[in-house]
């Protein structure tokens, strides 16, 4: 792993264009916004400033702030027929098929008519989001109809009021801002791809969202948050940690929430999210989920040197935090919607068609036979 090649299939370690949203692996801790260390974001920013920085290229001044919380905050409800299409998905339904399906029928209903309105869809969906994942939710599964509206003025506050109908601790609401933060970019991730993808065709925002969350569902990507907690509950102490893992490895399983297409040696989101894991463990006051965590990670770098990426330690996070499973990757389209909005509109800036050409290895050239002779 330290010395992972970073080329061959996948497209890995190839410059498939240019950004000047982020870095990854290159400098400081390894991984930047707009010029600015994730670590540093984390400590002294909010998850709004972060979308604004990477919709604007600068951080906002306090009134500018200000007022992008206010506009936010007023596109929070949803549309009568959005609330009509979460109510008849299934409680059975994948939590990312339900993301998948509110961000394509917003878009059917407030479509994006041209690209001056790029910045008003993104936003749309940003503040949409968080009852778009819980509506369906609590209707599905508690069957609560709730008010999508809340007075709670920061993102990870709201969606943490949708869910509970509480006011979230102080604690809760930090933990959520950073999480979202350390989500929120990471240049041409699978996903991130696909909305450039989508993009390069001069197709509309809705379109390209519609299509990233298609590809963070999968657990090699933003489904691995999910998966990891899966496992990690499975396991009944932390020398049962190793055990089951090693069994896993001998299996050849892949272990969700361990390595990364592009890091080497570490992902710097995960020493945050990690301090953050732990002080929510001691405030939930069983802490033995973080403990069975911290085993695995030295299992696993011990034995594969493979180390934890920024879904490994979100999993007992939330977790602790009171978040249903199901709800992790979805907490991901939250952040990441910024990430990839950003770079859809960077795309439409300086476009052109994304198409790549492949090493054909099929069959000769050869003709149609007749049917009957086939
Ligand atoms: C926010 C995010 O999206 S972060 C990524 C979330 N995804 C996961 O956690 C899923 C588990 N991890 C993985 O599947 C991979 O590490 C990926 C998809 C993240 C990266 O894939 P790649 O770049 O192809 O991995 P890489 O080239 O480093 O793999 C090297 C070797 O380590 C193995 N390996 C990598 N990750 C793991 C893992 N989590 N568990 C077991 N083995 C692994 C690979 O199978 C490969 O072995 P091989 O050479 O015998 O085939
Ligand atoms: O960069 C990647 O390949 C995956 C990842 O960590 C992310 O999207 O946050």
């Amino acid at each position: 792993m330290v010395d992972k090649k970073l080329s061959g299939a996948g497209l890995r370690g190839q410059s498939a264009g240019e950004t000047a949203l982020c870095t990854v692996g290159k400098s400081g801790s390894g991984l930047t916004y707009c010029g600015y260390d994730v670590s540093d974001l984390a400590d002294n920013a909010t998850f709004e400033e972060v979308a604004y920085l990477l919709f604007n290229g600068e951080l906002p001044s306090q009134i500018q702030l200000t007022a992008y919380k206010n506009e936010l905050m007023a596109m929070r409800d949803l549309p009568q027929a959005l609330k009509e299409v979460l109510q008849r998905i299934p409680a059975s339904a994948h939590p990312m098929d339900v993301m998948r399906t509110g961000a394509s029928f917003l878009g059917n209903l407030e479509p994006e008519e041209d690209f001056s309105q790029q910045n008003k869809a993104a936003n749309r969906l940003l503040a949409a989001f968080p009852a778009i994942m819980t509506y369906w939710y609590r209707f599905s599964h508690e069957n609560v109809e709730i008010d999508c509206v809340t007075d709670e003025d920061t993102i990870g506050g709201h969606f943490l009021k949708l869910l509970t109908g509480k006011a979230p601790s102080e604690l809760h609401r930090k933990v959520m801002n950073v999480s979202l933060i350390l989500y929120a970019e990471h240049e041409f991730n699978a996903s991130t791809f696909t909305a450039r993808v989508c993009a390069s065709t001069l197709s509309d925002m809705y379109s390209c969202i519609t299509g990233a969350i298609g590809s963070l569902r999968g657990p090699l990507h933003g489904g691995a948050n999910e998966a990891a907690m899966d496992m990690i509950q499975k396991f009944e102490s932390p020398e049962d940690a190793k055990i089951q893992m090693a069994a896993m490895l001998e299996r050849k399983e892949k272990i969700m929430g361990f390595g990364h297409a592009v890091y080497r040696t570490s992902d710097p989101r995960n020493v945050i999210i990690k301090k953050w894991s732990e002080k929510l463990g001691q405030e939930f006051g069983d802490s033995s989920l973080y403990d069975i965590s911290v085993a695995c990670e030295e299992f696993m770098w011990d034995t594969k040197k493979l180390f934890c990426n920024a879904d490994f330690f979100h999993a007992s996070a939330y977790h602790f935090m009171g978040i249903p499973t199901k709800l992790f990757t979805p907490i991901f389209v939250c952040s990441r919607l910024t990430g990839w909005a950003a770079h859809v509109m960077e795309q439409r800036s300086n476009n052109r068609i994304i198409r790549p050409s492949a090493d054909y290895i099929g069959a000769e050239p050869r003709s149609v036979k007749p049917i009957s002779q086939r």
